[in-house]
C-alpha cells in the first residue's frame, strides 16, 4: 500500500498553493478560494470534505480546466492550469484527467450503453481503435465490475452501476489523475461504499491519484488520507494507516493533522479557539519540541494554552476513530505553565510561530 509521505520529494501530481477564487456575482465580490494549499503525490487517493460552501466544487471545476483560479498556483501532473492555453486545456481534459460527476446525465450519455459510452470518450481523444478499443472497453467494464452490463443502457442500470461505468468512461483514455465531485451523493449508504470500494480498487490496480471531493465524511474511512476545507482553506488533514501493535494484531490507526503552509500559517481548529477564547492575536512561545500558543487578551486562566508540537501524534486508542488534532492531547497532557512573555509582545503577537522570537530574546514574567 502506497505511503502518503512517501513521495513527499517528488513532483506532486496535484499543487496548489495560496490558490484563489473570487466570483463577483452583483457587484457583491465571494472569496471562494482564499489562498488554498494543496498537495497530492502520484498514486495517491485522497478525499477532499467540507461543509457546504466551503469550496469544495470551485477546486474540483478549475482542477478539472474547466474554471480558472483569479490567483495562486495550480499544477496537475505538469500542466500549469494558471497559463493553459485553449488547446492545452482541451489535450489535458481528454487525456490528463478523467472526471467522475454527481449527476449520471453529466457522466453518461443516456442513448448510448455503457460499452459504447467508455468507447465514445476514447473516440473522442483519437485514442486506440479497432480491437485494441475493444479491448480496452471489456477491460475496464470487468475491472469496475460492470461487464454483464455492458449493452446496457444508462437508464437500464442501478444508480451504483451507473457510477461504476461513469468510473470506466473517466478512466478510459487512461489519464495520471482522476477526479469525483460527490460520486456518491445520490446514492444510498450500501451501494456508496461498494462505489468507493470500486474507487479503491482502481486506485490500487491502475496506480491512478485520485481526488474526490464530497460533504460526506464517511468517504473518510475509504481512503488514507483526508482533508478538510474551511472557508477556503485546507485547514486540518486526517491520516490512516495500518500498524502492528506489540501482540501482532492489525490497528486502523487515524491521526488528525493541522495543515501548514510554506509561510508557516496554520487554522487552529474552531474548537481550540472556542476553548481558550482565542481571538484577535495569540502569544507564541518556542519551546525546545513545540510552538505554545496563549491568548493574547485576557483569555480563560482555568485552561492550559494550545500547544503545537512538531512531531506526529501517537496513535488513537479506539481502533479508526480520528484523534482529536494534535496540538490537543499534548495542550491536555501537558502541565499548566505560564506563558513565556516576550520583551516586546506587540512585536511577538503580530508574527507568525514561523518568525516568533528567538528564546534568548525572551524572558520569564
Ligand atoms: N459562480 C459563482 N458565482 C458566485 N459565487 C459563487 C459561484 N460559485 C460558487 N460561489 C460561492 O463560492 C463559495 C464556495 O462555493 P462551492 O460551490 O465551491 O462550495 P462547496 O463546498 O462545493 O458547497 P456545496 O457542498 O454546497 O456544493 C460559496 O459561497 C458559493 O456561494
Amino acid at each position: 500500500m502506497m505511503n502518503p509521505m512517501a513521495n513527499a520529494s517528488s513532483e506532486p501530481h496535484i499543487l496548489c498553493a495560496d490558490l484563489v477564487r473570487i466570483f463577483t456575482a452583483d457587484g457583491v465580490e465571494v472569496q471562494a478560494l482564499q489562498g488554498l494549499n494543496l498537495r497530492v503525490d502520484p498514486g495517491e487517493m485522497v478525499a477532499v470534505v467540507g461543509a457546504s460552501g466551503s469550496g469544495k466544487s470551485t477546486l474540483l471545476t478549475i482542477l478539472s480546466g474547466l474554471d480558472t483560479a483569479t490567483a495562486g498556483v495550480a499544477r496537475v501532473a505538469g500542466h500549469d492550469l494558471l497559463a493553459m492555453g485553449s488547446r492545452e486545456r482541451v489535450a489535458y481534459q481528454r487525456h490528463t484527467v478523467g472526471f467522475v460527476w454527481q449527476q449520471t446525465s453529466r457522466n453518461l450519455l443516456p442513448y448510448l450503453t455503457a460499452a459504447e459510452n467508455v468507447a465514445l470518450a476514447m473516440n473522442v481523444a483519437g485514442t486506440l481503435r479497432g480491437a485494441a478499443r475493444a479491448a480496452r472497453v471489456d477491460e475496464l467494464l470487468e475491472l469496475l465490475d460492470v461487464g454483464a452490463e455492458r449493452d446496457r443502457r444508462p437508464g437500464e442500470l442501478s444508480g451504483g452501476q451507473q457510477q461504476r461505468v461513469a468510473i470506466a468512461v473517466a478512466l478510459a483514455n487512461s489519464p495520471l489523475v482522476l477526479l469525483a465531485d460527490e460520486p456518491t451523493g445520490e446514492l444510498d449508504e450500501a451501494t456508496s461504499v461498494a462505489v468507493l470500494e470500486a474507487m479503491r480498487g482502481v486506485n490500487d490496480e491502475l496506480g491512478v491519484t485520485t481526488l474526490i471531493v464530497t460533504h460526506d465524511p464517511a468517504v473518510s474511512g475509504h481512503v488514507r488520507r483526508t482533508v478538510q476545507i474551511r472557508d477556503g482553506r485546507t485547514s486540518t488533514e486526517v491520516l490512516r494507516s495500518t500498524r502492528v501493535d506489540e501482540h501482532g494484531e492489525e490497528q486502523h490507526v487515524a491521526e488528525e493533522f493541522a495543515v501548514l503552509d510554506r509561510v508557516g500559517r496554520l487554522q487552529l481548529p474552531h474548537d481550540f479557539m472556542q476553548t481558550l477564547e482565542l481571538r484577535d492575536r495569540v502569544r507564541l512561545a518556542l519551546e525546545p519540541d513545540h510552538v505554545g500558543v496563549w491568548p493574547g487578551h485576557e483569555g480563560r486562566a482555568d485552561v492550559p494554552a494550545a500547544t503545537v508540537p512538531p512531531a506526529p501524534a501517537a496513535p488513537t486508542a479506539s481502533p479508526d476513530a480520528p484523534a482529536a488534532p494534535s496540538p490537543a492531547r499534548p495542550a491536555a497532557a501537558a502541565a499548566p505553565r505560564r506563558p513565556r512573555h516576550v520583551a516586546e509582545p506587540e512585536a511577538a503577537a503580530s508574527g507568525p510561530a514561523a518568525s516568533g522570537p528567538a528564546p534568548e530574546q525572551e524572558e520569564e514574567r
